[in-house]
């Protein structure tokens, strides 16, 4: 499969998935409405891809904005910077912003357009495995508050997701691992037959061999497409794809954004969901070690280091999003490949489901 529909009531759109898709004009001139066009990428990606992707764009009047590298600008600042950019450059409402790059940029990028004049047209463009699979797709776009993750942001859907799988090639080791956290997650919210292809297939699948690649993000796409249609806002069934991230996002924030991968701090915090979830025997040991097992097998950390502070995290977790009353929302696993959203568990239970993934 190359290419998937995201359909959210009043707007559908594609999502391409295919190697040598970046140089392609087509791919992008039906979502491109004036001469205006800003592509947002950072130090990074821009050597990389942004030629390629200036090839396809070459009838338009194009600027760049090039933002430093790292979750830690993916802040005010630097949205402030993206508007003032726009506004200096009489960019009008029918402008186009395109973000080259990992979730960072299309997060940040995403932000910038549903803000300019209350939202202009954006293309995600992802090349990192955690863009493609997750953050591109969907319309969660979003800037860290210093004290808490994602905590300024809209719901705001691409035009066109644009996903070239030849990108994958210069992705770092530890960036891939960081992308099938996302991957692994959907096995275990959705999809177990994914979860069991992804154990059968580790080496192929870790030397990047495209058609698994193309297999997976695919797959990926089309349970993120199957959530986020029956509940754009996340008013339910969409906290599904939050598995691990409120313990995850209070390991980011400890370790200022800067200690862990997304994907990472995601791992460690599905193996905390799973703790919890064991300690209170709703899941075997069996299937616990299993969800461990293979996270450890794509090279992903399953603990964190014992001097963090288990109450800053717990401090931290009383801000999620998610959150409905004092009580900390989760997502628990309940079988293989299924997982419930409560708010049942006691302070108590979580710390020490933190603290059982703390090592030395
Ligand atoms: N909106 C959503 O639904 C959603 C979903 C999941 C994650 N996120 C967000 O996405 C962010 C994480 O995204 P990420 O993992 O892509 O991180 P990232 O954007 O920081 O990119 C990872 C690293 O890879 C580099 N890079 C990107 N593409 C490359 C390539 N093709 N070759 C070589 N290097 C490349 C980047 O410069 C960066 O150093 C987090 O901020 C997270 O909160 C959002
Ligand atoms: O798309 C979603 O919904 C997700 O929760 C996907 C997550 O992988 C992603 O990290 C998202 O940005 C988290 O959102 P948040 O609302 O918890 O900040
Ligand atoms: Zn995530």
């Amino acid at each position: 499969m190359n290419q998937v529909t995201v359909d959210v009531g009043c707007h559908r759109y594609p999502i391409h998935i295919d190697s040598g898709l970046i140089a392609g004009k087509n791919y992008y001139s039906p979502f491109i409405h004036s001469s205006q066009v800003l592509v947002v990428t950072n130090e990074t990606v821009k050597p990389l891809y942004l030629p390629k992707l200036l090839s396809a764009l070459n009838d338009y009047q194009v600027d760049v904005f090039t933002m430093p590298d790292g979750e830690a600008f993916k802040s005010f600042e630097t949205f402030q910077s993206i508007i003032e950019l726009l506004i200096d450059n009489q960019f009008r409402r029918n402008a186009t912003i395109i973000a080259l790059g990992g979730g960072v940029v299309g997060d940040i990028s995403g932000f910038a357009a549903a803000c300019y004049q209350r939202g202009i047209p954006f293309i995600q463009v992802p090349t990192t495995l955690l863009a493609m699979v997750d953050s591109s797709v969907g319309g969660k776009t979003a800037i860290n508050h210093p004290r808490a993750k994602n905590m300024i942001g809209a719901f705001y859907q691409p035009e066109a997701v644009i996903a070239d799988l030849d990108c994958l090639k210069t992705l770092p080791a530890r960036e891939f691992a960081a992308g099938m956290a996302e991957v692994i997650k959907y096995g275990l919210i959705y999809d177990f037959a994914l979860f069991q292809y992804l154990e059968a297939n580790i080496d192929s699948i870790k030397s990047k061999q495209s058609e698994h690649l193309q297999t997976i993000i695919a797959q990926c796409c089309s349970i993120k497409a199957e959530v986020v249609q029956q509940d754009e806002k996340e008013k339910g069934i969409r906290g599904i794809l939050n598995l691990g991230h409120t313990f995850g996002h209070a390991v980011e924030k400890a370790g200022n954004y800067q200690r862990f991968l997304h994907g990472e701090a995601v791992a460690i915090g599905t193996c905390m969901a799973f703790a919890l979830a064991k300690n209170d025997g709703q899941i075997s040991n069996e299937y616990f070690n299993r969800v461990i097992d293979l996270f450890q097998q794509y090279d992903l950390p399953t603990f964190l280091s014992d001097d963090y502070s288990v109450d800053a995290l717990i401090e931290t977790m009383k801000h999620d999003k998610k959150n409905k009353t004092e009580n900390i929302t989760l997502i628990i696993p309940l079988s293989e490949g299924a997982v419930e959203i409560t708010e049942r568990y006691s302070l108590d239970a979580i710390r020490n489901a933190i603290s059982s993934r703390l090592k030395k």
